[in-house]
């Protein structure tokens, strides 16, 4: 738009994305007074495929494609993404014009029948749609079974009030902006489960070179959250990040101005993973990265990247 005193977001019509896009709306209409602000509702193949995990269905961008080509038509001015739902590659003409503050980027334990996955008895069902998180409890409760599970936070919290799940994984950020935070009975350790790239910031996606528009949502922009998810997400970007292999990256500001880089790359069918991690000046971001990408393949991350997309 040519003007400062409209803008249009593209969201997808998931409650959380409304969520989000509304969160958006509310920053833009605060800093800008008067301006017209309008969420354009619509929904993508990501929302159609109910019936198969995301990780078997892969293709990059399954929630973002229909979001740019409103925007490529000059219908929208940006998008609100769940940064972690945002290929490592944006397609070409858009840029990240803001990576927000962090929700809680850490996973969440939900159960009506237990108060944290260590109280949970052989067996008990798991319900996850992540290979991530999956790795996770089989490399540190093996004895639990994990099922996977589909739908927005909504349709799996029903599920799991159904009974067709003793307890779910989910990502602390969704449950919080979604108002059943108290649903959460443990927080999980980044120790233990370690995020996903972007888990818990907003990415605001702007047509490159759109100047208004990225000066417009500029305020938006945590630098130190865009450094650490830089590192985060072209580690991911790096091995070839999709949802089909369990990786994890996190990283977290330190008070010396430099950041911490933890990833993780490994087998969900054998349980192996390796870990890395790195230290570095926030202002250079990739290569931090770079320390902590060399050092997994030295463990072996490219050999199980093979045997994972193998099998
Ligand atoms: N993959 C789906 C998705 N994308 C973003 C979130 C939650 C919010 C966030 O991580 O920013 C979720 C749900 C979940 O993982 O439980």
């Amino acid at each position: 738009m040519s003007d400062n005193s409209r803008c249009v977001i593209a969201t997808r019509e998931s409650p959380l994305a409304l969520w989000q896009a509304e969160h958006v709306k509310a920053l833009l209409e605060n800093r800008y007074e008067g301006m017209a602000v309008e969420l354009l509702g619509m929904t993508t193949k990501g929302d159609q495929i109910l019936d198969k995990t995301l990780s078997k269905i892969g293709g990059k961008g399954l929630f973002v494609v229909e979001l740019e080509e409103t925007m490529r038509k000059g219908k929208a001015d940006i998008a609100v993404h769940s940064l972690k739902d945002v290929p490592m590659e944006l397609s070409e003409g858009f840029v990240l014009g803001a990576v927000s503050e962090r929700e809680d980027p850490r996973d969440a334990f939900v159960s009506p029948k237990y108060a944290s996955l260590d109280e949970m008895p052989d067996g008990a069902v798991v319900g996850t749609a992540s290979l991530r998180r999956e790795l996770m409890i089989r490399s540190h409760y093996p004895k639990l079974v994990v099922k996977p599970v589909r739908g927005n936070v909504g349709t799996r919290l029903r599920k799991l009030d159904e009974g067709q799940f003793d307890a779910l994984i989910m990502a602390s950020a969704g449950l919080k902006r979604l108002g059943f935070g108290d649903r959460i009975r443990a927080v999980i350790d980044a120790s233990v489960s370690l995020p996903s790239p972007g888990q818990g910031a907003l990415g605001i996606e702007v047509r490159e070179g759109d100047e208004k528009t990225l000066s417009l949502v500029s305020f938006i922009n945590s630098p130190e959250v865009r450094a650490c998810t830089a590192a985060e997400r072209e580690v991911s970007r790096s091995l070839g990040g999709s949802c089909q292999v369990p990786l994890a990256a996190y990283a977290v500001p330190e008070s010396d101005g430099r950041i911490w880089l933890r990833a993780m790359v490994g087998n969900h069918h054998t349980g192996e993973a390796v870990f890395a991690e790195a230290r570095g000046p926030m202002e250079s971001p990739l290569d931090v990265a770079a320390e902590v990408l060399e050092a997994l393949r030295a463990k072996g991350a490219e050999r199980i990247l093979k045997e994972v997309l193998g099998s």
